[in-house]
Formats: C-alpha cells, sequence, structure tokens
C-alpha cells in the first residue's frame, strides 16, 4: 500500500473512535496495573503512553497497581518466607513492611516517573492516603476451614475525594493497594483496591492489564477465551477458580454490582490493549457486565459493546 493509502487507513481508524470518544469524553476509567504486567520495561513506558494518550482524549484515567512479583523479589532477597492462601499473601508484620516498602516506595513512583515523561500529570499516593481506603482484617476460607492470613484487608470505606481532586486538577492519580484502619496499615490485593475504587468513583469501566488474554473456560486444560460475561454467569464460575484469577474476578464482580457499567480483564503483555479496548469496536480480553441476559460469548464474536 502506498503512503497516502496508509494515510487514509490512519485516518479510518482515528473516526473509528469517535463514538467511544463519545461515551467516554469526561468519564473516569480505573485502570489496575497488574506486577506481572510490568515486569518489560517497554511495555511499562508503552502503559505510560497509553494513560496519556487517555488523558488527552479527554478521559479520567486512574490507575491502580499491584506489585506481587516485585514484593516477592524483594522478601526473597531478604530471605523472609510468605505464602498465599485463597490468592492472598499470608502477611505478617514483617512482611508487610516490605509490602509497604515496594508497593510505595519503588512500584509506586516508578508509574508516577514513566507517566511524568510526558508531562506535569501523575501523582502518586497510597491507599493510606486521606483515608482514601479504610480496611478491616479479612477472614479467609479455605477448602471450608477459617485460615489466619494476617495483616490483609478488605477494603470497607472509600473515601475517593483526594481522587477527585486530583482528576478535577487534570492529574493522573496513581494509586497503592494499602490501607488503614484504627489498629494499623493492611495489605490490600490490589484487583480488590481497584475494584473498590472504581465504584467509589461511579467509573465508567474498570480495566484490569494482567498476564493472560482475559478469563479462559477451563485453565489451566484448555485457554478458550471467554470474551463476554454477565455477573450471574461470573458468580457461578467463581467457586470454581483457581488463584490469581479467583481475586481478579471477584474484584470484577464486585465493581459491576458496586455499580461499574463494565469491568475488563485484558493482556497486558500486548501493546495497546487499553486503547483497543476503549477506542475500537472490537474489544478485547474479557468484558463483564451486570445483569442476567445472554450467554458466555466465545471470542472472537463481533459487535461486542464496549
Ligand atoms: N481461568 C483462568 N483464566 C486465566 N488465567 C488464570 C485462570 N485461573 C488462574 N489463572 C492464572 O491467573 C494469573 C493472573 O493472576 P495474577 O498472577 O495474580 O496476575 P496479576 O499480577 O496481574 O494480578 C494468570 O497468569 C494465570 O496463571
Ligand atoms: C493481600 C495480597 O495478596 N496483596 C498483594 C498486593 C499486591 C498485588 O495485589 O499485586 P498484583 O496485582 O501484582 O498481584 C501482595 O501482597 O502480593
Amino acid at each position: 500500500m502506498n503512503t497516502r493509502g496508509q494515510a487514509i487507513d490512519k485516518a479510518s481508524t482515528l473516526i473509528e473512535a469517535l463514538p467511544w470518544l463519545s461515551r467516554f469524553h469526561g468519564r473516569t476509567v480505573v485502570i489496575k496495573f497488574g506486577g506481572n504486567a510490568m515486569t518489560d520495561p517497554e511495555l511499562c513506558a508503552r502503559f505510560a503512553e497509553n494513560i496519556v494518550f487517555l488523558l488527552y482524549a479527554g478521559i479520567r484515567p486512574v490507575v491502580v497497581h499491584g506489585g506481587g512479583p516485585q514484593i516477592q523479589e524483594h522478601l526473597d532477597r531478604l530471605g523472609i518466607q510468605s505464602s498465599f492462601a485463597a490468592g492472598l499473601r499470608v502477611t505478617t508484620p514483617e512482611v508487610m513492611d516490605v509490602v509497604r516498602l515496594v508497593l510505595a516506595g519503588r512500584v509506586n513512583p516508578e508509574i508516577v516517573g514513566l507517566i511524568n515523561a510526558h508531562g506535569p500529570f501523575a501523582v502518586g499516593l497510597s491507599g493510606e492516603d486521606a483515608q482514601l481506603f479504610t480496611a478491616r482484617r479479612k477472614p479467609a476460607v479455605v477448602d471450608g476451614s477459617p485460615v489466619d492470613i494476617g495483616l490483609v484487608g478488605e477494603v470497607e470505606d472509600v473515601n475517593p475525594s483526594v481522587v477527585r481532586t486530583l482528576l478535577d486538577d487534570g492529574r493522573v492519580p496513581v494509586v497503592s493497594s494499602l490501607a488503614r484502619s484504627h489498629d494499623g496499615v493492611y495489605n490490600v490485593n490490589a484487583d480488590t483496591a481497584a475494584a473498590a475504587l472504581a465504584s467509589g468513583l461511579d467509573a465508567a469501566k474498570l480495566i484490569m492489564l494482567t498476564d493472560v488474554e482475559g478469563l479462559y473456560a477451563d485453565y489451566p486444560a484448555c485457554t478458550e477465551l471467554i470474551s463476554r460475561l454477565t455477573a450471574d454467569e461470573l458468580e457461578g464460575m467463581l467457586p470454581h477458580l483457581s488463584s490469581g484469577m479467583a481475586p481478579k474476578m471477584e474484584a470484577c464482580l464486585r465493581a459491576v454490582h458496586g455499580g461499574v457499567p463494565q469491568a475488563h480483564v485484558l493482556d497486558g503483555r500486548t501493546p495497546d490493549a487499553m486503547l483497543l479496548e476503549v477506542f475500537t469496536n472490537e474489544g478485547v480480553g474479557t468484558m463483564v457486565v451486570a445483569g442476567t441476559d445472554g450467554a458466555t460469548t466465545p471470542a472472537g464474536d463481533e459487535g461486542r459493546d464496549g
């Protein structure tokens, strides 16, 4: 194709975005950036470009980040043992110190720095700041029995006023998944924190970036991607999901039950996955919507809304 033909193709792609620009202009989109999606520096820089693109397109992006692998690396370096129960890190006071150090002290400023390479946009904060997240101790149940998982928090209350102030000022809040309670600091799974914030902000979308294409129907036996499912369908699947996906899909369900119209799980290893989801007709990954109607849709179906 000649250069003029390529330019016309690019213009068509831009015009295809018009209905989506109109739909999401001025709306808040919460993006959860998972620790597994941030291991490649080039993809991290591209993630930051996508965020700045959303901002210039008139969307109000909020980033909530994880950092599980980065926490693990630091714990290993210090020789501190940690384990998972029901997809959550068993958090002793010693582990909590490392979680806080890595999330608020290392991962958060790295993301802020990448976004701010494009202008004075990103402001880093933790869920501990301005009472953004208040938590209580989360009980975990494994095989029907209660398990003590230590300082793991369940978000009880969200006070998003500090995030709204930043958004109104044209900034991009970048939030670590830590929370306070009257008796100290808690480690909150980042998927859970992102869902709570998306509901608290009446976001138009919650987007979770991870290291798989989306929700697979029968993982690990088969990797057939589920493209779209309703909250009711997801509720039926939840007890059968394994760790990793379990807190993520539970968070999608909570966001949708909390009034967020759409929650998505996307492959953070695909460059521009977020832009594909927000601005094109096809959509990518798995989308969870409210309601009971419709059957679980296999990937590849045309005309997905949103
Ligand atoms: N049904 C499923 N579909 C897709 N991935 C699944 C499923 N069940 C478990 N997983 C696992 O969940 C992982 C993603 O969760 P996690 O490792 O916590 O990522 P993140 O750091 O992005 O939150 C995948 O890499 C995959 O190994
Ligand atoms: C309670 C709990 O499990 N907290 C997580 C917080 C970070 C996180 O959720 O990071 P990802 O999104 O990269 O998994 C942890 O300690 O690993």
